[in-house]
């Protein structure tokens, strides 16, 4: 059960508002919207638990998951437990029933004092991350070393990421950048998820890691291959070459071998089809789990941990191509390529993977992309790849 808070004088808000008084009183939120729909929404929580493994979905009080790419490193699993909820539908708080009366009470006499249009600061990393962005030449020595290995057989796949730092516009603001997000990317996940000591991050992502509806309808997809959006904004003409072909089936099998180990056969594959992502084309398959006709209450929770980090951003096998981008890479992915989301929401539990996103410093922007490669790889090609995806991100901060 929920309540308003505030009390019975219930009271209408804007996101800039909710956003602007939880970052004054240095309080994590996340806000999200789900792809295709209008509703913005947004948690706010007084106490973010943080843990080491990822933790279980079913037995969780509604609120945000946000975890990192290395399930085994050193940032942690965060979930923010909606202490205060917020639609901009209805633009009103409601109140989650543990939450404290004290902390709840301070927060609505901050955002009633809050007005729209000042100024307010988001938090930065408590131990930014020292590093420099790869230029082309390391980026594409490391491609080139990942296309050695793969035709020795060493591992099938691999992605490798890389960062653009940009400097942020005068005039950036952070409530403007997600509604631009949201206007820009329809059929993407976006989020803002601001927590102190932790970060901030902005993103619009195109790929499901887990959901599970309040139908009690499991999904998740084997999304890979990229090429630029088609002039004509379609993807009837869309033609892929046999290496992106290969590369998303190398996920399609991924995914099928998490459902063997777990021994479930009744699920639903549709595809690969052509979808579109912000200015980019990607090869999908969507599998369905009818959570109600199979025995399986915990399918969500365990299938996460069985798919993450997929071979959409680690690559296949696991282990060998994890090892190659730690070793390779040079830099900390933190929480890009990780996964975030509502957990026990109304809607559900919807967990995405973090891509197309970047990381918010004080007056830069940390932008992130990565490709997949595999054998049949052009270092070249991977390099434009990644800075095709780079615009994602680098479209919204150029439009201040
Ligand atoms: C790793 C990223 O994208 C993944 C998702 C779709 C297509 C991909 C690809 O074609 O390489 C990547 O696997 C990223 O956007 O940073």
């Amino acid at each position: 059960m929920e309540q308003a808070a505030g009390g019975e004088n219930v009271k209408s808000y804007t996101l800039e508002q909710v956003l602007s008084a939880a970052l004054r009183q240095q309080q994590a939120i996340a806000v999200w919207r789900l792809p295709l729909q209008t509703e913005v929404q947004a948690c706010i929580s007084f106490a973010p638990q943080t843990t080491s493994t990822i933790p279980e979905l079913e037995s969780s009080p509604a609120g945000f998951l946000f975890c990192p790419f290395e399930t085994e490193g050193t940032h942690g699993h965060i979930f923010l437990q909606a202490d205060i909820h917020y639609s901009a539908l209805t633009k009103q708080l409601n109140t989650g029933t543990d939450a404290p009366a004290a902390q709840v009470s301070l927060f609505t006499e901050a955002l009633n004092q809050t007005e729209n249009g000042k100024p307010y600061a988001w938090p930065i990393p408590a131990n930014p991350a020292r590093h420099s962005d790869r230029n082309e030449e390391n980026f594409k020595a490391a491609a080139s070393l990942a296309v050695d290995v793969i035709r020795a057989e060493a591992m099938e796949k691999v992605v490798l990421s890389r960062t653009s730092t940009i400097p942020l516009p005068d005039a950036f603001s952070l409530h403007k950048a997600f509604e631009k997000m949201c206007s820009a990317y329809p059929n993407a996940f976006v989020s803002l998820v601001a927590i102190p000591g932790v970060g901030t991050w902005l993103g619009a992502t195109p790929e499901i890691l887990v959901s599970v509806d309040q139908q009690q309808l499991f999904k998740t997809v084997a999304l890979a291959g990229t090429q630029p959006l088609c002039e004509d904004g379609s993807t009837a003409n869309a033609i892929w070459r046999q290496k992106e072909i290969e590369e998303q089936g190398m996920v399609e099998r991924y995914v099928l071998s998490c459902f063997k180990k777990l021994r479930l056969r009744e699920y639903t594959e549709v595809g690969p089809r052509t979808v579109i992502a912000g200015n980019l084309m990607h090869l999908r398959t969507d599998f369905k789990v009818d959570l109600k006709e199979v025995d399986f209450p915990t399918l969500g929770t365990d299938m996460l941990r069985l798919l993450h980090p997929t071979s959409a951003v680690c690559g296949l096998p696991k282990e060998p191509s994890l090892r190659f981008i730690l070793d390779h890479e040079g830099y900390d992915r933190s929480y890009y390529s990780g996964f975030l989301g509502p957990v026990n929401s109304e809607a559900g539990t919807h967990l995405y993977v973090n891509l197309r996103c970047m990381q918010l410093l004080q007056h830069e922007a940390v932008l992130y992309a990565g490709a997949g490669i595999t054998g049949e790889s052009s270092p070249e090609k991977e390099w434009q790849e990644t800075k095709h995806k780079l615009q994602t991100m680098g479209k919204i901060l150029s439009e201040f």
